[in-house]
């Protein structure tokens, strides 16, 4: 457990960590390239470690080079891993393995932690399933662990729900071109998170693969599509960066954060304009953009395409006026916790009045008070509530630890504002 002392201002400079999401897809595009492929600043956290010892174990070599990671391709040819793999609550490890694991010639089984364990896949299994892929949930309950039989997936026309998670279809996309025929995903129902589909749009094109894209409806990826061994440089988080953007709107202070890319696709980029919204002054550089904090209005905002910085928005909610209410977000219930339950209680804990529904929160500020918060084991819990902790004299965050999965050095990069 650790205590957040508070701070008048947060002030000064802050440099982002290296996406996860462009880091683990650049793994996967670096593993189906032919040859080398030299990964400039990938993340180094828990679910990318989870990613590079899955590929490890379907027999792709990789090595540190000081800030890098030199990946040897091998052209879409993968060894059956021998033991089953383990990806801890990395989503997007267990979601983008399971369609590479069709790749492979054998049993691929995959597994991970208490939550993953708990985290449905099954529409994604359904879908492998059109190709005559055998992929099961061993205990039939949709979720981890499963086995996938692989061999030569055939590509066609497939029909995947986009409601849930918008990681089975990257999982689809990453590997489509690889299929035997082409192929084509028609999405039933409306798509969730569509900014990360755009992220994988990106890399891919960067890696030499065209995916047609009709309107987040219908997507075409022509067969014998490869991706191209070259050097690719991980841009920087827009969703770990979001915590210091908070750290500068909730105490009045200018805090700038580097190594970012203000042009990204990232949905996340967009969180300073929101800030904007509730009052802020945002300044947009060349990488980097700083936001400079003012009194604070709630506001009311869907936020389906930037699901990971709806736990930060809350927090800055708590020094708002009047009510900010965020909607469409019912699939943060099966992230690394079920995120609106524990918003609730964390933000009642503290004091505010809090409204939730299936796919919503609502937060009125009340008179706020110092608590020890429960972080569920999600890193976005503790990283949140350690800004909230800049404000609210006494806040304690348990099992701080947490934030390995997605930024290792968090707490040191926070304790900068101090100095
Ligand atoms: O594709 C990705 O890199 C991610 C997609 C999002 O998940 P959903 O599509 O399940 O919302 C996001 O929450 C997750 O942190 C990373
Ligand atoms: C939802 C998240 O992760 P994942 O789904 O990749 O486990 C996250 O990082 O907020």
């Amino acid at each position: 457990m650790i205590e957040i002392k508070p701070l008048k201002a947060a002030h000064g400079s802050v440099e982002a960590p290296s996406s996860k999401s462009y880091t683990n897809r650049a793994y996967l595009l670096a593993a189906l390239a032919a040859g080398s492929v030299r990964l400039d600043r990938p993340l180094f956290s828990d679910d990318t470690r989870y990613m590079r010892q899955a590929l490890d174990q379907f027999g792709i070599a990789c090595r540190e080079e000081s800030e890098a990671v030199i990946v040897e391709g091998t052209g879409g040819v993968l060894q059956t891993p021998q033991q089953e793999l383990h990806v801890g609550n990395a989503g997007t490890a267990m979601r983008f393995l399971t369609t590479f694991a069709t790749l492979a010639p054998g049993e691929t089984r995959l597994t991970g932690d208490a939550r993953m364990q708990e985290r449905p896949i099954e529409d994604l299994l359904h879908c492998l399933r059109q190709m005559g892929i055998r992929a099961e949930s061993v205990r039939g309950n949709q979720c981890p662990p499963l086995t996938i039989h692989g061999g030569s997936p055939q590509g066609g026309t497939l029909k995947l729900a986009g409601n849930q998670s918008s990681q089975y279809l990257t999982s689809l996309l990453i590997c489509a071109p690889y299929f035997q025929q082409d192929t084509t995903i028609e999405i039933l129902g409306d798509l969730t998170s569509k900014s990360y589909v755009d992220i994988t749009l990106d890399i891919m094109k960067t890696f030499g693969v065209t995916v047609i894209n009709e309107s987040y409806q219908r997507f075409r990826i022509a067969a014998g599509q490869r991706y191209r061994a070259q050097t690719y440089r991980v841009e920087g988080d827009a969703s770990s960066a979001s915590y210091f953007f908070a750290a500068a709107a909730v105490t009045g202070g200018t805090v700038t954060v580097t190594h970012l890319n203000p042009k990204s696709v990232q949905g996340d980029i967009q969180f300073p304009r929101v800030l904007e919204q509730m009052g802020c002054k945002i300044d947009i550089g060349d990488e980097k953009i700083t936001v400079k904090g003012n009194p604070l209005r709630g506001i009311t905002i869907n936020m389906n395409n930037m699901p990971d910085v709806v736990q930060t928005l809350a927090v800055v909610a708590l020094f708002a006026t009047g009510r900010t209410t965020v909607t469409g977000i019912g699939n943060l219930r099966i992230k690394e916790t079920d995120r609106i339950q524990a918003l609730e209680a964390e933000l009642t804990r503290l004091g505010a009045h809090v409204e939730a529904g299936d796919d919503f929160i609502s937060i009125e500020p009340g008179a706020l008070k110092p608590a020890a918060i429960e972080t569920y084991n999600d890193h976005r819990m503790a990283m949140s509530f350690a800004v909230a902790g800049l404000n609210i004299p006494g806040i304690r965050i348990k099992n701080p630890q947490c934030v390995d999965k997605s930024f290792p050095d968090f707490f040191d990069r926070f304790q900068s504002f101090y100095d």
